[in-house]
């Protein structure tokens, strides 16, 4: 099976909010991904249900559409080889507390929920979770 090289991710409302996104995007680029598509936007109530769906009926589940409706995300497509693992490596575990060191979790999230950063976990999700965000001409696979 063939791996795909991007991925999607979402800068999330609590580190929007904080100013962090430029520290953010820039450790990104540093462990070298390619910025190939980027919008600052929001998710509606209809949008963060579809894209949470898989967490639907999880005690966790109507907080995190609250939060995640909360305010502006930054969404972007990245492209590395091996991206969804490798970015999956540098966003950390989902609980801060036991991200490691240097990870954008570790740095950024404030808690489990306001953990700062989404990353998709497949390829399969990566691809949908692309055109979830952007149209085609939106993103540069030439980057
Ligand atoms: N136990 C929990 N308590 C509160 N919020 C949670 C909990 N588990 C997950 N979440 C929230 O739901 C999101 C999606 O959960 P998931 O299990 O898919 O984590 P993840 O794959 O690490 O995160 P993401 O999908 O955002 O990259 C988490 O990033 C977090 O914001």
């Amino acid at each position: 099976m063939s791996i795909s090289n991007f991925t999607l991710t979402m800068i999330k409302p609590d580190a929007v909010s904080k100013g962090l996104t430029g520290s953010i995007l820039k450790d990104i680029t540093d462990a070298g991904f390619s910025i190939i598509a980027l919008k600052l936007t929001s998710l509606t109530l209809t949008d963060a249900q579809r894209f949470y769906s898989i967490h639907q009926g999880k005690p966790f589940y109507e907080d995190l559409i609250q939060f995640m409706t909360s305010g502006p995300i930054v969404a972007a497509v990245l492209k590395k080889e091996n991206a969804v693992e490798s970015f999956r490596k540098l966003i950390g575990s989902t609980n801060p507390d036991q991200a490691e060191e240097g990870t954008l979790r570790k740095k950024y999230a404030e808690s489990t929920q306001r953990n700062a950063v989404h990353g998709s976990d497949s390829d399969e999700n990566a691809t949908i979770e692309a055109h979830f965000h952007f149209a085609d001409r939106e993103i540069f696979f030439c980057l």
